[in-house]
């Protein structure tokens, strides 16, 4: 991305949800242009149910890349390509709701903690304050005072001034959604406090509007906030780093002014302000606000560093290798936005559920106002009253509050971890997962084999290793990687080189061709003899992998190279197992070592000698005999069998955009021990959505009997679906600190 690339998208993208205009602790920050997006205000987007109506509404408005939520502030952001913006903005306004555009500039000033909508809602908290003030004395006027006309008139008076504080909006969009012929909240609402008023109940009718209309502020606050946990994160960054001028000199600039190839200085205690690479000093940084892993990691010459981690012992000097905008916590953050925005399956079936529920609700409210006055000694007046009572239960706030705050405090929770998940529907599904597919190196090994044994067969061995060590040494696999650094001998230069998928690397040098590679490769030249088949089993029975080097004669010399198992690969393999999940290794590697490192790691089956495609086949054939299966990898090499399997799980992603972008579920740094605790994650998070349900729909059912055949009062009503709703979201909250850790962890 250029730089004015990156300026421009910036003003725009800054308050497009990928930086929290919402949240009243968040810093005026650069946000990630990645998806960059348009905001709009929507006046009266105010409360989930409303949210789930746009959505709705943009459901079948294709090309749109994510949705950005802030109820607090009534902004949608909608990234999507400019000629699909229309037809979004058509479709919501279609739905009842008014789109204004929110200009770039205003937009980039509400991303400040002083910004407009916090002084919008410091004045909501008043008015509203004042109009429940106002509800109760026209309250206390009929209970205390002598029911006269002067004091019925001062009551009605009171109570119109209340309704008129707390509910405007709410009649607005009332009367906007009956225009409709909908049924959504609002409607129930006016419906429900004009009837009451109009029946002679209208102490009860202001007091229903002005409990009804804090319960809905307190509730969209809740939701912003579970929503911009996340971005605390982003406060990690710093916002300003020291960067080397031409002349050599240091002077502190704003980081969205650094260039990529910049080198910036950090000072041990400061935080690392952007990616970058490691020019320069040794130190041990802190990276758990991007793995989550708090143990620090030494960093010396050439290795990765992330922004916002913390730089605890030495002085570094690192070259910049991506813009602020662009680093790796900032394309986390703008991950987990848009897995935000994506709703879970439980959230779908809450939404199809409401939709047909209050109508419902509102039918039979229709029948008991007719039927109870006629087959029954109810009077007309006490058949409507029950009628407006069911009406304020009918109100699905609580139920489809409660999915989202859930979901998106899990996803919160998750990335606190380092483990990034794509969508609602993988956190649901991870609890489901019958086995999981592991790669062998990186995943359940170091990934860093060494190279332990070496043979030669001719008598210039020499000049034989010379020749491995060249073509070794330029590769990238970490076997090749490993037999290079192992001989740590000069190279000679290495014409026609090529890469043998699964198999090793091919080049010439000095006008000989010469092949570095596993036993399927020499089988498949036909250079194999018994000899060399005993050494091969010597070595893969020990879990080590042999590579062979051989000429157009044959075979000229054999590296043994070992890896050693993760210290948490055990571990997390056995708490997999514990939680119902079945383990499955499998590797490119050899049958013998494959074998030989999976029985070390706890894991009975794996399989060998697997190309590419033969993982894809493996995944297939583990979904007909598990069910469920996730796979796990680097994300690189792996990245058809990642897709094709129901959650593909990228390992050790930190500063690697395509394992980032391949999977559905990223792990930030590579211990597999994160696996478990998505399932855990996904297994409570499903349990609390439930509850959530069940106590909503169950304090509903309650309050229908009660409406209907005892004494349910409109707002005893009132007061239940607001308190449903406070603890669902409460509940949902919960999870923001959920304890996940497999028990053995500390
Ligand atoms: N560039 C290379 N240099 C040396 N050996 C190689 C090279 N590429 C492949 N091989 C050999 O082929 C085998 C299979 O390679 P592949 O890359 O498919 O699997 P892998 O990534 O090593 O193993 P895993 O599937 O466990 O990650 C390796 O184990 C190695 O023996
Ligand atoms: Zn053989």
């Amino acid at each position: 991305m250029s730089k004015t690339d990156d300026t421009s998208s910036a003003a725009s993208s800054c308050s497009s949800g990928a930086c929290g205009s919402c949240s009243s602790t968040s810093q005026p920050v650069d946000a990630p242009a990645i998806a960059g997006g348009k905001t709009y205000r929507i006046p009266t987007m105010d409360c989930s149910a409303e949210e789930a109506e746009i959505r709705r509404a943009l459901e079948p408005v294709s090309g749109i890349a994510s949705l950005g939520f802030q109820l607090g502030a009534r902004r949608l952001t909608i990234s999507a390509p400019a000629d699909v913006l229309p037809t979004a903005l058509e479709a919501i306004r279609r739905a009842g709701f008014k789109p204004e555009p929110v200009e770039a500039a205003a937009a980039t000033s509400t991303a400040s903690p002083s910004d407009g909508h916090e002084h919008g809602i410091g004045a909501g908290v008043a008015r509203l304050g004042l109009a429940l003030l106002v509800a109760i004395a026209a309250e206390g006027i009929e209970i205390v005072l002598p029911d006269t006309r002067a004091t019925q008139g001062l009551g009605m008076v009171l109570a119109v001034v209340a309704i008129w504080l707390a509910g405007v909006e709410t009649y607005t969009k009332g009367f906007a959604a009956l225009r409709r012929l909908k049924l959504n909240i609002n409607a129930l609402m006016t419906v429900a406090v004009t009837g009451a008023f109009l029946i002679g109940q209208w102490p009860e009718a202001a007091m229903v509007m002005a409990l009804y209309a804090i319960a809905e502020l307190i509730e969209a606050r809740s939701v912003d906030r579970a929503r911009n946990a996340i971005k605390g994160l982003m406060d990690l960054a710093p916002e300003e780093a020291t960067v080397q001028q031409p002349g050599g000199a240091w002077a502190t600039v704003p980081v969205a002014s650094v260039a990529i190839d910049s080198i910036v200085r950090i000072r041990p205690g400061e935080r690392v302000p952007m990616d970058g690479t490691v020019t320069r000093g040794d130190s041990a940084i802190n990276q758990a606000p991007v793995t989550g892993e708090s143990i620090p990691v030494e960093k010396a010459v050439g290795d990765p560093v992330f922004a916002g981690t913390i730089n605890e012992t030495g002085e570094l000097e690192v070259r910049v290798t991506a813009a602020a905008s662009n680093s790796t916590l900032a394309r986390i953050i703008h991950a987990v936005e848009q897995a935000q925005g994506s709703r879970a399956p439980t959230q779908r079936f809450v939404d199809r559920f409401a939709a047909v529920y209050t109508p419902a609700v509102f039918a039979l409210a229709v029948a008991v106002a007719v039927l109870l006055p006629l087959l029954t000694d109810v009077t007309w007046l006490q058949g409507i009253y029950k009628a407006l009572v069911l009406l304020v239960i009918a109100c699905p706030c609580a139920l489809v509050i409660s999915t989202p705050v859930t979901v998106v405090s899990a996803l919160a929770a998750a990335a606190r971890r380092g483990i990034l998940i794509k969508g609602g529907t993988y956190l649901e599904d991870a609890r489901n997962l019958k086995a999981v597919a592991l790669d062998k190196t990186g995943t359940i090994t170091e990934g860093k084999p060494k190279l332990v044994d070496q043979k030669t067969m001719r008598d210039d061995a020499a000049a034989v290793l010379r020749l491995a060590a060249s073509l070794a040494g330029r590769s990238d696999h970490p076997v090749s990687k490993a037999i290079a650094e192992g001989l740590n001998l000069e190279h000679e230069a290495v014409d026609q080189f090529s890469a043998l998928a699964g198999r090793g690397v091919q080049g010439s040098i000095g006008g000989k061709t010469y092949v570095l590679g596993n036993h399927r490769l020499i089988e498949e030249r036909g250079q194999c003899n018994s000899e060399l088949e005993a050494d091969l089993k010597r070595h893969e029975q020990q879990g080590r992998t042999v590579t062979l080097m051989a000429d157009e004669q044959g075979v000229i010399a054999l590296f043994a190279v070992a890896d050693t198992i993760k210290p948490s690969s055990k571990a997390a393999v056995a708490d997999l197992i514990s939680l119902g999940v079945t383990p499955i290794m499998l590797t490119g590697d050899n049958e013998a070592t494959a074998q030989s490192i999976a029985s070390h790691a706890g894991i009975k089956e794996a399989r060998g000698n697997l190309l590419p495609e033969d993982k894809l086949k493996a995944i297939e054939e583990l979904q007909k005999r598990f069910g469920l299966t996730g796979m796990t990898g680097d994300g690189i090499n792996d990245a058809p069998a990642l897709a094709k399997a129901d959650i593909g799980i990228a390992m050790g992603a930190a500063g690697t955009d395509t394992a980032m972008e391949a999977a559905d579920i990223v792990i930030m740094n590579d211990d597999l021990q994160r696996i478990p605790t998505v399932i855990r994650l996904s297994r409570k998070t499903h349990a609390v959505l439930w509850q959530n349900i069940s106590f909503a729909l169950g304090v509903k059912a309650v309050f229908f009997v009660m409406a209907v055949f005892g004494t349910a009062t409109m707002w005893m009503a009132v007061f239940a679906d607001m308190g449903a709703s406070l603890l669902v979201v409460a509940n949902g909250l919960r999870l923001l600190k959920a304890k996940v850790e497999p028990p053995h962890a500390d």
